[in-house]
């Protein structure tokens, strides 16, 4: 256990990336009608002051204001007295920081993911097989083949948390919620962009193919 504080430096560094991946995203319309949700960890994972910065909830994420985003602790509550609402997801973004450790959060709703969503759903998780884009979430074997776990979407957010809690794969910096969008994460937000947009690639890959495989 440590307890090395956090620095001011460390959370405007964290709201700096959060300011960049967000206007990037918004640009590629990633957030659709105020949906998504981004977080960066400040504070080491073990220790009893670990915080994330994460989006407040309901907001248009095109757009830039002082209120875009707040410090929430490890059970997703607000550090400091705000009037800003966390994302109504933070208890999704809490799970994976105890899971894996991780240090940083994006999730995003496109058609793309939605669709490979609900077409693998008997399955429960979205093949790819042999792509070399597999090799952006550090898995280099030949031809590598993986399945990117796919859980039950609830309107009532801490019903989907037990699932991500028993399908979530180390292997794998991601999970997909039915047809709703998918959390990517990574050791950073530059590793979590990665992760994003090489699942947003294969997503698109996927769909692509099948409809090629049905012709
Ligand atoms: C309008 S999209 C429904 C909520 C959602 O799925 C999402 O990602 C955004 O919720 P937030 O509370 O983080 O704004
Ligand atoms: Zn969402």
């Amino acid at each position: 256990m440590s307890f090395a504080a956090i620095t001011l430096e460390e959370k405007q560094r964290a709201l700096a990336e959060l300011t960049e991946v967000k206007q990037l995203f918004a640009s590629r319309g990633w957030f659709p009608g105020t949906s998504g949700n981004l977080s960066v960890r400040v504070g080491e994972f073990a220790s009893d002051d670990f915080q994330f910065a994460i989006t407040a909830s309901g907001k248009d994420k095109s757009k830039s204001t002082p209120e875009d985003f707040l410090f929430v602790d490890q059970s997703g509550q607000p550090c400091e007295r705000t009037n800003l609402k966390p994302s109504a997801e933070t208890l999704i973004h809490c799970e994976i920081y105890r899971m894996t450790g991780c240090g940083a959060i994006f999730h995003v709703h496109t058609v793309f993911n939605n669709i490979v969503s609900e077409l693998f759903w008997d399955r429960k998780s979205i093949p790819v097989d042999g792509v070399e884009l597999i090799k952006a979430f550090n898995i280099w074997d030949e031809d590598a083949q993986i399945e990117i776990p796919i859980v039950s979407n609830f309107a009532h957010i801490p019903s989907i948390v037990p699932e991500v809690t028993d399908r979530l794969d180390p292997r794998i910096p991601g999970i997909m919620l039915r047809k709703h969008g998918i959390y990517a994460w990574g050791a950073n937000a530059f590793e979590a962009k990665r992760h994003l947009e090489a699942f947003e690639f294969l997503f698109e890959y996927v769909y692509r193919w099948s409809l090629l495989q049905n012709k």
